[in-house]
C-alpha cells in the first residue's frame, strides 16, 4: 500500500478491545466511532479479563464486519495467526512480538504497523518493511499496564529530524485537547483508546478530534 494511503488511514485511529469498553459494549462504541469518522480500527484484546478462543474470534469478526461495511481498514494487534485466519487488513506488532521481517513474509502486502520507542528501533522496523510506526506513550496512559516511560511529543520531532519519514501515529493518553500538538510535532495521525471508548458521546468526540487533526495537518 502506498505511503499516502497509509497516512490517510492513520489520521483518526481507534484502538479498541473489550477490556477498554466499560461504560458501553465494544460493538456500540465501534459503530459510533465509525459514524464519527474513524479512519482505521485496531482490535487490541489484552489485559487481565481479555476474551479468548471463540469469544475473541466472534468479537473480532463482528468488528471486522462493521469496518468492512464502512470501507475502514481493520487491523489486529499482536495476533498474526488470528489476522490471517480472518483475513484482516493488517497487523500491529510490538518490539516483543514476532520479528517484523518474519511477519512481513507471513502477511504479504497487508498493512504492517510496528511500535517503536527510539530512532534505532524505528530504523530497524522500516528496514523490515513496516508501513507505519506507532510511537508512544506520548502522554501518561492507563490503557496499557506495561507501557514504556512517557516520551512527550519530542520523540516525534526527534524521529523526523533523524530522517524517519515513514507514516507515524502517536499513541498514549491522547485526548481531543492534545491531538493538535501531536500532529504539529510530526505525526500523521493519532491513535486513541480511552478518550474514545470512555467518552460520554463517542460519535461527537471522534468528529471533534478528527476535525482538529485534519485542520492541523492542513496548517502544517
Ligand atoms: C502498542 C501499540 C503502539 N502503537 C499502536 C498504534 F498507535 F496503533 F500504532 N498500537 C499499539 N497497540
Ligand atoms: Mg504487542
Amino acid at each position: 500500500m502506498n505511503q499516502d494511503q497509509i497516512r490517510h488511514y492513520l489520521q483518526m485511529y481507534l484502538v479498541v478491545g473489550s477490556v477498554n469498553c466499560k461504560a458501553s459494549d465494544p460493538i456500540t462504541i465501534v459503530k459510533a466511532a465509525l459514524s464519527g469518522g474513524v479512519t482505521l480500527v485496531q482490535f487490541r484484546e489484552k489485559g487481565a479479563d481479555a476474551l479468548q478462543g471463540a469469544d475473541l474470534l466472534r468479537l473480532a469478526l463482528q468488528i471486522q464486519a462493521l469496518c468492512r461495511a464502512e470501507g475502514v481498514p481493520f487491523i489486529i494487534n499482536d495476533d498474526v495467526d488470528l489476522a490471517l485466519e480472518i483475513d484482516a487488513d493488517g497487523v500491529h506488532i510490538g518490539q516483543d512480538d514476532e520479528n517484523a521481517a518474519e511477519v512481513r513474509d507471513r502477511i504479504g502486502d497487508r498493512i504492517l504497523g510496528v511500535s517503536a520507542h527510539t530512532v534505532s528501533e524505528a530504523r530497524l522496523a522500516v528496514q523490515h518493511g513496516a508501513d507505519y510506526l506507532g510511537i508512544g506513550p506520548i502522554y501518561p496512559t492507563h490503557s496499557k499496564d506495561d507501557a514504556h516511560e512517557v516520551q512527550g511529543t519530542a520523540i516525534l520531532c526527534e524521529l523526523r529530524e533523524n530522517g524517519i519519514h515513514v507514516p507515524l501515529v502517536g499513541i498514549g493518553g491522547i485526548t481531543e485537547e492534545r491531538a493538535a500538538e501531536v500532529i504539529k510535532a510530526g505525526a500523521d495521525g493519532v491513535a486513541v483508546i480511552s478518550a474514545i471508548t470512555e467518552a460520554k458521546d463517542v460519535h461527537e468526540t471522534v468528529v471533534r478530534m478528527k476535525s482538529k487533526v485534519g485542520n492541523t495537518l492542513r496548517e502544517r
